[in-house]
């Protein structure tokens, strides 16, 4: 089973470049053994084109190392907060992807505009508070985790499977790693449409929420655990 999940978790951070999502080695994919309460996790700083299923970290969800030689990437304790408040994600993303990236900057949510988005997105992928001082100080990638999680305190986070954390960047999430990929993808390229959709058209609203119902929920079913409780729109 965790051999298994190596090569997938590795697939996944290989798919990253595939994809445009990364510069450099800004990003990381994990995925959760549930049964175990095993995460495995890329190696911090580690080139993808060098990353090897070997390399990869097991982890606990206390954080504690249960297999590997090289240090878990910086952003484990955000990926661990996650995965232990929303129970229902297999996989996390966090990359730095520069349209993503441009509304987390600019402390906007993306708007669901159009069908695109609402394949994936039951609503706005919202846009974190920025964090205080004394979050940024203290431990920061587990407070980054904090501040996603109050995000959702009113969101099933499977009807909204990503989020852009104040001036930072895009986390993503989705039932395994392939399909949180799969939703930082989808969450770059929404990013670049809403804004070229606000440039053309300054005064655009949010899509009619019936389009949003029809495409969301024909995807992904209408008592699906997506639609348990309503996302924002
Ligand atoms: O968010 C950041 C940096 O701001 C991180 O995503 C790093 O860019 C990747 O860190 P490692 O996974 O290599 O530790």
């Amino acid at each position: 089973m965790l051999e298994q999940l190596k090569e997938e978790v590795l697939e996944a951070n290989l798919a990253l470049p595939k994809y445009g999502l990364v510069t450099f080695t800004w990003g990381n994919v994990s995925g959760i053994d549930r049964e175990q309460g095993l995460v495995v996790i890329k190696p911090s700083g580690v080139p993808y084109e060098e990353l090897k299923a070997d390399q990869l970290v097991v982890v606990n969800l206390k954080g504690e190392i249960i297999e590997g030689d090289l240090r878990p990437s910086s952003d484990t304790p955000t990926h661990l907060a996650l995965y232990r408040n929303f129970t229902e994600i297999g996989g996390v993303v966090h990359t730095h992807s520069s349209w993503a990236t441009s509304w987390a900057q600019a402390g906007r949510g993306i708007p669901a505009l159009g069908t695109t988005h609402g394949d994936y997105f039951y609503g706005t992928i919202p846009c974190t508070r920025k964090m205080t001082e004394s979050e940024i100080a203290g431990e920061y990638e587990l407070e980054t985790g904090h501040v996603i999680i109050e995000t959702f305190r009113d969101m099933n986070p499977m009807d909204v499977p990503g989020v852009l954390v104040n001036l930072h960047a895009p986390f993503c999430w989705g039932k395994n790693a392939h399909d949180a990929v799969h939703n930082a993808v989808v969450t770059e390229e929404v990013a670049k449409i809403a804004y070229r959709s606000f440039v053309l058209n300054p005064d655009l609203g949010p899509m009619d929420q019936a389009l949003l119902d029809k495409h969301f929920f024909r995807k992904h079913g209408a008592n699906a655990y997506y639609g348990q409780k309503k996302g924002e729109h």
